[in-house]
């Protein structure tokens, strides 16, 4: 990959984590790849905006890039450190080997995670105050404090003559992004999908639990007349960044529910009773026009389930008793959710038990500070028979007549 210039004399450098079997944050499957990006303003002072991951040959290949816009690591004058998180300043202990003059910028509480995660003593920090203004050469960085978007130190840096906003993990997408494609005004209406696909999973895997947190950096923002918006992860959005900012707003609204007319249903099945009415459930929503994502667990990936689920006004999870509980994988699931403060959803559970059930109470117990509505619930003992499948059905269709009601009434608001 080569440096692009963004603008005047701001350029993007840039990696792809390409390695299909890697895990983003040791835990998330990204299929698709995604980029990390930072950033270099050149001039009597050269600025670099966040780094990248000590991973695969990435400090050797952003070293390369930035020397082709003929400065070396040793001219670099300023770092600016937005978010202390490894896959951006991963590379900062051994950047500042080789680079002793630097000094980084970044938030107050970053400067201890500077001396932690890089061995970077606090001299050599300036820790910036909410809305500081640093002037180099024709640029004007102005840093303003986003916490917990997504870190509790994250930090932004706006440039104020050309209203560029260096997001860092906000505005960010999963997806790898191609050398002759980094501007939204590059990529054509598949790939404006793709990464809004992407870009949701990202939030729902990486940003979701800190929604509030989103909603109030969003509200700080007005304040800023955004014309390009340079993140850490994904494309460059010049041509239209209201596009990502929207889309990070809907997401992080959802927090606060109803999120779109939708289903996320997850299931899980030992012996195939509990999947005898899958196909029940699936078809009863369908013939409410309701769009469907259906998961099962073990096997569908968390990372995808929790993408759907956010974007979901309606859950629905089938899963059998086991030793007295739910099925395992499914409080695995049903955990991970809680831990991403998936709330404010209309929820159905049905379920096969073998004498005296368990799983019910198990997910009732696990989900009561969820903020989910539980609309209903069906069990019964083995195989289910046509007079359960009748009840699921007449269940399922008030279910989808609150579900239905829940969403046209906060699309009227
Ligand atoms: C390891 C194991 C543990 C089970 N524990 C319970 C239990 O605690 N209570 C109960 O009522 N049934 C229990 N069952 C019975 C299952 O819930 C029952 O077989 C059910 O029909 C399984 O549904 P499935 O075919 O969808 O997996 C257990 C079954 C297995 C294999």
């Amino acid at each position: 990959m080569n440096i692009q210039k963004v603008i005047d004399d701001v350029y993007r450098f840039s990696v792809n984590i390409e390695d299909k079997d890697y895990l983003f944050e040791g835990l998330w499957p990204i299929p698709n790849g995604i980029s990390i990006n930072g950033y270099l303003i050149k001039g009597d002072k050269n600025v670099i905006i966040d780094l990248t991951q000590d991973i695969f040959n990435f400090p050797r290949e952003i070293t390369h890039q930035i020397e082709e816009s003929q400065i070396t690591i040793e001219k670099i004058d300023i770092i600016i450190m937005n978010h202390m998180e490894p896959d951006h300043s991963g590379w900062l202990r051994e950047f500042c080997k080789k680079n002793s003059k630097a000094v980084i910028y970044c938030s107050k509480k970053a400067v201890p995670l500077l001396q932690a995660f890089s061995s970077v003593p606090p001299e050599r920090a300036v820790a910036i105050s909410d809305g500081m203004v640093l002037t180099v050469g024709d640029y004007e960085l102005q840093f303003f404090d986003t916490p917990n978007i997504h870190w509790p130190e994250t930090m932004m840096t706006y440039e104020r003559k050309r209203k560029i906003l260096f997001s860092c993990d906000a505005f960010g997408s999963y997806g790898r992004v191609d050398e002759n494609a980094i501007f939204d005004d590059q990529i054509d209406g598949e790939k404006h999908q793709f990464f809004e696909q992407e870009s949701l999973r990202y939030y729902a895997n990486i940003v979701a639990t800190f929604s509030s947190f989103v909603l109030k950096g969003l509200e700080k923002l007005k304040g800023f007349d955004v014309e390009v918006i340079c993140p850490s992860h994904g494309i460059i959005w010049r041509e239209n960044p209201a596009e990502i900012i929207d889309h990070y707003k809907r997401y992080a609204e959802y927090s606060k529910g109803p999120a779109e007319l939708e289903v996320a249903v997850v299931w899980s099945s030992m012996y195939g009773n509990t999947k005898q009415v899958l196909n029940l459930v699936i078809e009863t929503l369908c013939k409410r026009d309701i769009p469907v994502h259906v998961f099962q667990v073990p096997g569908d990936e968390i990372g995808y389930i929790l993408g759907s689920a956010w974007k979901s006004a309606g859950l629905i999870f089938g899963m059998p008793t086991y030793e007295y509980k739910m099925f395992p994988p499914m409080a695995h699931t049903i955990e991970e959710l809680m831990v991403k403060k998936v709330t404010n959803k209309k929820v159905f559970r049905f379920g096969s038990f073998g004498w005296a059930g368990g799983a019910q109470k198990d997910f009732e117990a696990r989900t009561m500070r969820s903020g989910w509505d539980i609309l209903g619930h069906y069990e019964w003992q083995g195989t289910p028979k046509e007079s359960d499948k009748a009840t699921i059905q007449r269940l399922l269709e008030a279910y989808c007549d609150t579900l239905i009601a829940f969403t046209r009434q906060a699309s009227k608001k």
